[in-house]
């Protein structure tokens, strides 16, 4: 049995497993002399057994740390080393071991003793001990150093335990070759693991949104707006610019432009003439010339080259460049299209039209674009606890929330939708609207009702009008998810618990309505953050814990939860400016470890 083990490094670590007696320590003291010799830069990392000491009684360093410092840190020119007190219950955890290693001053780390853990390791086996070998046990050994007698399975790499040479190579050709692990994102968006949708264990959220998109065919109707009415839109067809941008080579600076191959002569020029942005200098500059420039005015013909103005001074006419060593042939000068060339795809069909796509699109003098039509989305709640807001509520209800959450969520995302809103929860009336809402929209989203409650008319009602698969998806919040088609229209039936609706609206219906709008970037995005307490979670499942990340004084992205996160709680929500993922493979993410998250800003 091996337990998890994740390399922090970017460099190697390459563990020594042996029963005691093996010969690990004097293998290592000869190893490391051969390695050294090879220009391998080598940090060791052994586990004790023991209350071991490195100090010499009487010796300040070991007065101070017996006199109650936690740590001691002594140093000199030719070395320092750090004394921590850390009185643990188990083993010392060899991840936060590896963290003090400085990983630019070596180039791998040995590790000895630490056999339990799943890290790389060469075993080390001496028949006459007659001790069992511990590959058999563990999928982590990488290469066997053995005497003759030992049997080796041709997937392991046989080393002579008495040839010191041999492994050294080993573990230099170990060194070269290592590649850092892939990261793992919580939710793979690539995977296209075969999932049914009965399937007994549920689907993970990467099979969910597979299955969902499986659903989707982007929308085909395309109309023609005024740019000025174009907002978070999606392009039907590629926008290929008909100009240069800039269209003329221009100054970026206002001062003298020149040619350069006369600075190597000298460094006075005489101004033949000044040009203002909108105009151009008539006729070509000459040797020794210069022509005062503008920022943005069109560089006239000959010159190649700007000074700024507070670097030049000027008299009767000549100017002199004031530091003709620093001057690059070129400079400050903004080339005819290089912005964007003539016949260059300036927007690619599928773009999604904010402010700076528009901003561009107006830049090559476009003002009728060709678009893909908004998805329309129809929104109902159901529930008879479920009231509308602005009326008394009544003993036992709640407010309904939820249509709220979703229209605007769709709104965001360029939708025009429909508010349909509270539904009666009886057989007759859902399957009427169910069945007008799919006349009318692209997507029908409805909001609770799809567990395994009593009252669920709603099931019965999507079996009147569709076909539509009820999930469980491996996730919290956010497990019960109905998907399905009504004729044309994609049907989602998120769960009612508020916060559950934003996150399955996040997971499935915005990629489902990115890619019917024709948006060709709809994977999620994740951004890594570092924990600021420890996080849990249950392996099996995704968790989406609401967050709060912020930029610390260490320059780096620290993430904490809002605090309790119940799935009906959507101050949690307000509070947060992200979803912490985490993986289904992850029960715990210590305090100080990276995590991933998605930001949330955008679309909330
Ligand atoms: N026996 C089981 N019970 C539940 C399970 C389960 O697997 N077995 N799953 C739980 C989970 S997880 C969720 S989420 C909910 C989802 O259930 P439904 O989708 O059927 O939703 P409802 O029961 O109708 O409502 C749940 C909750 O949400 C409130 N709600 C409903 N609509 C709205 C709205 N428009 N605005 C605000 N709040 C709304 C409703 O009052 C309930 O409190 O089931 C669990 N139970
Ligand atoms: O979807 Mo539920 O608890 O996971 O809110």
């Amino acid at each position: 049995m091996t337990t998890l083990f994740t390399n922090p490094l970017p460099i190697p670590v390459l563990g020594f497993c042996a029963y005691s007696g093996t010969g690990k320590t004097t293998l290592l003291k000869q190893l490391i002399p051969l390695l050294n010799q090879r220009g391998l830069r080598l940090a060791v990392i052994k586990h004790a057994h023991h209350n071991f000491d490195v100090d010499i009684p009487g010796k300040d360093s070991f007065e101070m740390r017996k006199a109650g410092a936690r740590q001691v840190l002594v140093a000199s020119h030719v070395r320092w080393a750090l004394m921590t007190e850390d009185l643990v219950e188990d083993d010392p955890q060899l991840q936060h071991l590896l963290r003090q290693i400085e990983a630019d001053k070596v180039d791998i780390v040995l590790v000895e003793g630490f056999k339990k853990l799943a890290l790389p390791k060469i075993e080390l086996h001496r028949a006459a001990h007659n001790k069992p070998l511990i590959h058999i046990h563990d999928d982590n050994i990488v290469a066997i150093a053995c005497c003759d007698e030992t049997k080796v399975p041709s997937s392991l790499t046989r080393l002579d335990l008495n040839n010191v040479a041999q492994i050294a190579d080993f573990v230099q050709n170990y060194q070269q070759t290592w590649q850092p692990a892939a990261v793992q994102l919580p939710i793979n968006s690539s995977e296209q693991q075969a999932a049914t949708p009965n399937d007994q264990h549920g689907l993970s959220v990467s099979q969910g949104i597979t299955n969902v998109l499986a659903q989707v065919v982007p929308i085909n109707r395309n109309e023609s707006l005024n740019l000025i009415d174009v907002d978070n839109r999606v392009l039907a067809h590629d926008i290929i610019s008909t100009v240069n941008v800039p269209q003329q080579t221009n100054s970026a600076m206002d001062g003298y432009a020149f040619i350069f191959q006369d600075l190597k002569k000298s460094q006075s020029f005489k101004v033949v003439g000044e040009v203002l942005a909108g105009h151009h200098y008539s006729a070509t500059l000459q040797a020794g010339e210069a022509v005062r420039i503008m920022t943005g005015a069109t560089v006239p013909q000959g010159a190649d080259t700007i000074q700024a103005r507070e670097l030049v001074t000027e008299q009767d006419s000549i100017i002199t460049i004031l530091e003709p060593g620093q001057v690059v042939e070129g400079q400050h000068v903004r080339l005819a299209g290089e912005d964007i060339a003539e016949g260059d795809v300036a927007l690619a069909a599928g773009s999604r039209l904010g402010a700076a796509e528009l901003g561009l699109l107006a830049s090559l003098g476009f003002n009728q674009l060709p678009l893909i039509e908004r998805p329309v989305v129809a929104v109902f709640s159901t529930g008879d606890e479920v009231s509308q807001p602005g009326q008394p509520l009544k003993p036992n209800c709640i407010y309904d929330s939820n249509r709220y959450t979703i229209l605007s969520m769709a709104k965001k995302l360029g939708c025009q939708v429909i508010d349909l809103g509270i539904i009666e929860d009886n057989e007759q009336t859902l399957t009427d609207t169910l069945r007008s809402a799919a006349k009318q929209a692209d997507v029908v989203i409805s909001s609770g009702g799809v567990s395994v409650g009593n009252a669920d008319y709603i099931k019965t009602a999507l079996a009147n009008v569709g076909d539509t698969h009820f999930w469980r998806i491996n996730m919290r919040p956010g497990r019960p998810l109905a998907v399905g088609k009504i004729d044309q229209s994609l049907f989602f039936g998120l769960p009612g618990n508020p916060v559950a609706v934003m996150v399955a609206f996040l997971q499935f219906v915005q990629p489902a309505i990115r890619k019917l709008a024709g948006e060709s970037h709809w994977q999620p995005q994740f951004m890594p953050a570092i924990a600021q307490h420890a996080l849990r979670s249950k392996t099996g499942r995704t968790e989406f814990l609401r967050g709060i990340y912020t930029i610390r004084s260490d320059g780096k992205i620290h993430v904490s939860t809002t605090g309790a996160q119940g799935s009906g709680m959507l101050s949690s929500m307000v509070n947060a400016n992200c979803l912490i993922v985490i993986g289904d493979d992850t029960a715990t993410i210590p305090a100080g470890e990276s995590v991933f998250i998605q930001p949330f800003a955008s679309l909330l």
